[in-house]
């Protein structure tokens, strides 16, 4: 078929084939090799939702962490010695215009939810998100845990520690508390145990495409305005109406998976 082309022009369409297929190889070992699962971190205002990601990621503590948008936070770290590419998007609350983050919910794989054990307000609003969680869980199964954060912070507890386990009960969730600023062992108990469990759904479903990718697509990738590199891994400012094409899309995914049963 390449016979009446100049050597040349056939040297050079061999290199590019050559080039493609060596690219095709490592894509497709990444995707073989790396599974991915998706968070998201809900609470009240100041509960410590973006403290706790950052600490989690990098294992530092920003005190002062001021942000009035969603963040989406992308990194691969490791658990049970396999890579799993986590992205996580950390709820501001002070942007939300509904009291419950449907889109971001129905974006994630598993949600971790906040409250700050100085602050009853906060744990009410945690008690609903569960509740909220709880009918969604009738269609589709996500993993959830509770963290009551600030425990270091006990002079100024209004809500007890068996409060927030009794809720974790009642709706079949982990529980923890955990202070970020003090560097709890807990905190990173949390999020390995929900990645686990996550990763277990994740990897039972079959993807047909990457959402990561679709996302990248979406805020414009590594090269977006506003990102900025993490400890290795990448933040980037996440608008809802990213969320929502996704969530239609997962929905059509879930949709061709049932259908195909
Ligand atoms: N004492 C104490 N303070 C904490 C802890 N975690 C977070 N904070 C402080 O609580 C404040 C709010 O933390 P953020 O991480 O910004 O809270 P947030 O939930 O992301 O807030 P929004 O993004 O505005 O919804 C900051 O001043 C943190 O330093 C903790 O474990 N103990």
């Amino acid at each position: 078929m390449f016979d009446n082309l100049k050597p040349e022009c056939r040297a050079y369409l061999k290199s590019l084939l050559l080039e493609w297929h060596a690219k095709m190889k490592t894509e497709e070992k990444i995707s073989t090799n790396t599974s991915r699962v998706r968070i998201v971190v809900l609470g009240m205002i100041s509960v410590g939702k973006s403290a706790l990601t950052v600490r989690y990621l990098t294992r530092r503590y920003i005190g002062e962490y001021r942000s009035n948008t969603d963040l989406l936070y992308r990194q691969t770290v490791t658990i049970n010695n396999s890579p799993v590419e986590v992205e996580i998007i950390d709820v501001s609350g002070e942007t939300r215009d509904s009291s419950f983050p449907i889109e971001q919910v129905q974006w994630a794989d598993g949600c971790i939810i906040v409250y700050s054990i100085t602050d009853r307000q906060s744990f009410q609003y945690a008690v609903e998100a569960l509740e909220n969680l709880q009918k969604l869980r009738s269609v589709a199964s996500v993993p959830v845990t509770l963290l009551g954060n600030k425990a270091d912070l006990e002079h100024l507890r209004e809500v007890e520690e068996n409060e927030g386990r009794g809720a974790a009960l009642r709706n079949s969730c982990q529980f923890y508390e955990v202070s970020v600023a003090e560097n709890s062992a807990d905190l990173y108990q949390a999020f390995e145990t929900l990645l686990n469990e996550t990763r277990g759904q994740v990897g039972s479903k079959s993807r047909k495409f990457s959402v990561t990718k679709m996302i990248g697509t979406l805020i414009g990738g590594g090269n977006s305005k506003g990102q900025g590199q993490q400890a290795g891994g990448t933040v980037v400012v996440c608008h809802k109406s990213d969320l929502h094409r996704n969530r239609v899309l997962k929905r059509r995914q879930n949709f061709t998976a049932t259908a195909s049963l």
